[in-house]
């Protein structure tokens, strides 16, 4: 009988396993600028790179999306660099984070752990983005299994009427994300934000539908361009792509997610694939 300790090992086992993969398939010897995204599962992209060796990474400058990635980076004796210091002409060779929904088109859902708004310019500040996750986030649509909400980081002060403009759009109870237990209010992000989260009915892909909503359902594009389109909103956790650059550099969506399964093996999935 499967207890809630091993399903919960056999879930880090999955993540450590997508984390060792991903590295070992992207982490190039020449490589010298690296994003390291947030979130528990990039705990072991970061175990995966230290383990190669301060041989392997002496040349190598690792970019943090937030203050537990910089922790993580330091932690492991890698050189931090940071990506307000990278040159608007230089992009980083490869940025790895984590994800709470993956779609069948790898557009994902960011923002679990409050950092996305980072998390999106080093993803898109990349020449490669790759996703790592566990079988959990693998999702046929987005909003099927993570129903917390989308993660939207919004200024304090708009907060009532970004929520009133999420209802009017649809949204199943928009609330604003609580601080810690034991903390009274909302949580602040690393900018001084705070994060609404915005519950859709599952969201449609572009190839989907002709239409961008029917039925009360969004496609994944449309809801995009209009959340951002709201004041007072600053970024989304909805890392797609409608521009052409799908799977070009400096995309949002990744070249590649990698997903460790219950059983031991991992899947990857890339635009080709899917
Ligand atoms: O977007 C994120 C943080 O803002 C994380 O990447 C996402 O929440 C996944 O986290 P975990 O690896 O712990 O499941």
């Amino acid at each position: 009988m499967s207890t809630a300790a091993d399903q919960a090992k056999l879930v880090e086992t999955s993540k450590r396993l997508a984390a060792f993969q991903a590295v070992k398939d992207y982490l190039l010897p020449e490589y010298t600028r690296i994003g390291i995204g947030s979130g528990s599962t990039v705990v072991y992209v970061v175990e995966a790179i230290a383990a190669l060796g301060p041989a392997a990474t002496a040349k190598m400058a690792f970019y943090p999306t937030g203050s537990q990635s910089e922790e993580l980076i330091e932690a492991a004796g890698l050189h931090l660099q940071y990506i307000n210091k990278l040159p608007a002409a230089q992009q980083l060779d490869v940025a790895f984070d984590g994800a709470d929904e993956v779609d069948d088109d790898l557009n994902l859902i960011k923002g679990g752990g409050a950092c996305l708004w980072q998390e999106k310019i080093v993803a898109t500040s990349a020449r490669q983005f790759v996703c790592v996750a566990d079988f959990r986030k693998l999702s046929a649509r987005l909003g099927t299994s993570w129903t917390k909400g989308i993660p939207i980081e919004v200024l304090p002060m708009a907060a009532p009427r970004v929520l009133g403009e999420l209802e009017r759009m649809g949204s199943l109870g928009p609330r604003i994300r609580p601080g810690l237990p034991g903390k009274a209010g909302a949580i602040v992000t690393d900018n001084g934000l705070w994060i609404i989260d915005a519950p859709f009915a599952p969201l449609q892909l572009s190839r989907d539908s002709a239409s961008t909503r029917s039925n009360g359902t969004w496609t994944v594009d449309a809801l995009a361009d209009s959340l951002i389109k709201i004041p007072g909103v600053a970024e989304i956790g909805l890392f797609y792509g409608n521009n052409g650059l799908e799977v070009a550099s400096g995309a949002q969506k990744p070249v590649a997610a990698y997903f460790g399964m219950a059983d031991g093996t991992v899947q990857v999935k890339t635009p080709a694939a899917v």
